[in-house]
């Protein structure tokens, strides 16, 4: 002790990165989770920062689908994280029954409390889950098909208006995404109108009332004006509103969370006091502050209407409790993360793909046409679109492709270990299954893994392929809003596509992305007209 008191801060700047260095070593030598022999970058041999700095620049999914196809299936990616590249993996680490629970990196996640996405807690899951998953089952949620075609229809409308302004060669301003009319055609980025429509959908839904960013065309969403007022609304006073721009604060909050969750705890204080990871935190915090707003003015004025909020009201645990209001809160928020950008991001990648291959987008239209051809109503229903084959396929072929949910989500090893393919991993080991490298596997789906054909559903085997399609996870953590999130691109894409038709701008260029905890394209500038 009385040597430590001794150092000065020269010592104290040399010895605790030597501490650091060492601890690093020592863990590699030590290797708890026998996971030493496996290949990897150099660096995440010895620490986290290696998948820290590719998580926060974007392209995680990418870089680990190229390390499997140096390494082959097994990569270390951390110190404690092993990356599988094997369909027959998701059985063995997602599955029921396994015992394995989300890893630490959730932590990150997390805001109000712990909701059904980011619970690590098995009991705790199985709790929440038991709660929402009935209001998510196919007849429970075609009770959601009116408010999905509501606003489905306020974006047709808004694209006509759009199509016949830019028919004449009219421009439009940065306001409503910026569009011009050229060619006969409106040419804008679908991305931000595909992030207002699921917006709306889901703030319908899940706060009982839709944002309103179809109608103003631009990304506002209400909030309290302080938590202090939000609060005070719970006590049946009036809440002051403003508006804050959602998609944005939904698409920080993704890219913080994702890279300071593959940081170890310990350093996750510190890291938060970079201006970026500061940003990050600030759009964690605000985004709270939306739902806060939004079930406070739910409780206040009391509804009948049908929707996720109202189930989640209603929704009883085993001992026939309700939710308090801040566990209901926290999943109504857990419903506008989850169900948001996934159903956005993964409607512009269909666009694109359709965009970017005339002849599947006729084919397509095709379909539709001889399904829906004398229907007036711009809208289709679930009922019309809910058996088209290809319009399915296009659909599978695009999540597959994209990858909205690329990465290999991070589960921890039980008590008592993991066997994979015969190879026994401790409890505490970080095991994942990248989505986006199974989705490319050649074994399963071809040599042309990169090439958008939904023809290949009808040609490979039906069994083999669902094994290694993985858009929406195995197991008991697997997406519970996956009917939902199926109605929706079913109604959406069918609507749009029967009435419009897409080319790119650029049809050389890349389909850009950045990854946060999702696959995101960056922009997507189409040109649109309205079919003949
Ligand atoms: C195309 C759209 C969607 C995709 C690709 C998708 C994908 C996923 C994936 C991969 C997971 C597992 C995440 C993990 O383990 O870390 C998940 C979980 C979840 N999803 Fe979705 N999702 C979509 C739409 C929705 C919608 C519309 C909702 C609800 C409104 C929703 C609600 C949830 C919830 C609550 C979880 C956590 C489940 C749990 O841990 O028990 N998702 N989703």
């Amino acid at each position: 002790m009385a040597i430590l008191a001794s150092l000065d801060l020269t010592s104290w700047l040399v010895l605790i990165p030597s501490l650091l260095i060492f601890g690093h070593i020592l863990y590699y030598f030590i290797d708890p989770h026998r996971i030493r022999s496996y290949p990897g970058p150099f660096l995440a041999r010895f620490s986290d920062v290696w998948l820290g700095r590719v998580a926060a620049h974007g392209h995680r999914s990418e870089v680990v689908h190229e390390l499997h196809q140096k390494y082959g299936t097994f990569v270390r990616l951390a110190p404690n994280h092993l990356s599988i590249a094997d369909p027959d993996a998701l059985q063995l680490v997602y599955a029921h029954g396994n015992g394995s629970t989300k890893s630490n990196f959730y932590d990150a996640f997390v805001s109000i409390q712990r909701g059904l996405f980011n619970t690590r807690s098995r009991p705790e899951h199985a709790r929440k889950r038991k709660i929402v998953s009935h209001i998510f089952s196919q007849k429970s949620v075609l009770e959601f098909e009116p408010n999905v075609r509501l606003y489905v229809g306020q974006l047709i409308q808004q694209w006509d208006r759009l199509c016949d302004a830019g028919a004449k060669g009219l421009s439009g301003d940065e306001g409503e995404g910026g569009w011009k009319g050229q060619n006969g055609r409106v040419w804008l980025d679908c991305l931000p109108w595909y992030n207002y429509l699921a917006f709306d959908i889901i703030g319908d839904l899940a706060f009982g009332s839709p944002f309103g960013m179809l109608q103003a065309c631009q990304d506002a969403a209400p909030v309290a004006v302080s938590q202090k007022q939000a609060m005070a609304s719970y006590g049946g006073q009036e809440c002051e509103v403003t508006h804050i721009p959602a998609v944005q604060i939904l698409n920080d909050r993704g890219n913080y969370s994702a890279s300071m969750g593959v940081l170890p705890p310990w350093i996750r204080p510190l890291v938060k006091q970079i201006p970026w990871y500061k940003k990050g935190n600030k759009a964690v915090k605000t985004l709270a502050g939306i739902a806060v707003a939004a079930v406070a003015r739910r409780l206040t004025t009391p509804s009948d209407r049908t929707d996720l909020l109202g189930k989640l009201q209603e929704g009883r645990d085993d001992d026939g409790n309700l939710m308090s209001r801040e566990e209901l809160t926290a999943e109504a928020l857990t419903q506008l993360i989850a169900g948001s950008d996934t159903t956005s991001n993964s409607s512009c990648a269909i666009t694109y793909h359709l965009a970017h291959n005339p002849h599947v987008q006729r084919k397509l239209q095709k379909e539709l046409d001889d399904a829906l051809g004398t229907d007036d109503d711009p809208v289709s229903t679930f009922e019309q679109v809910k058996r088209l084959p290809y319009l399915q396929a296009v659909i599978d072929e695009a999540l597959r492709i994209h990858s909205t949910s690329g990465i290999g989500l991070p589960r921890l090893v039980p008590e008592g270990g993991l066997t994979v393919f015969g190879r026994y991993f401790p409890e505490g080991t970080v095991l994942s299954v990248p989505t986006f490298t199974i989705h490319r596997d050649q074994a399963v789906w071809g040599e042309d893994v990169e090439a958008f054909r939904p023809e290949r559903w009808f040609e490979q085997d039906k069994v083999e392929i669902q094994k290694a399609f993985n858009p929406f996870s195995f197991g008991p953590r697997s997406c519970v809003g996956r009917n939902l999130a199926n109605m929706e691109l079913l109604i959406i894409i069918s609507s749009i596509l029967r009435r419009y038709d897409f080319v790119l701008q650029d049809p050389d260029k890349h389909f850009d992305t950045l990854e946060g905890f999702l696959r995101k394209p960056v922009e997507c500038i189409v040109g649109i007209k309205k079919r003949a």
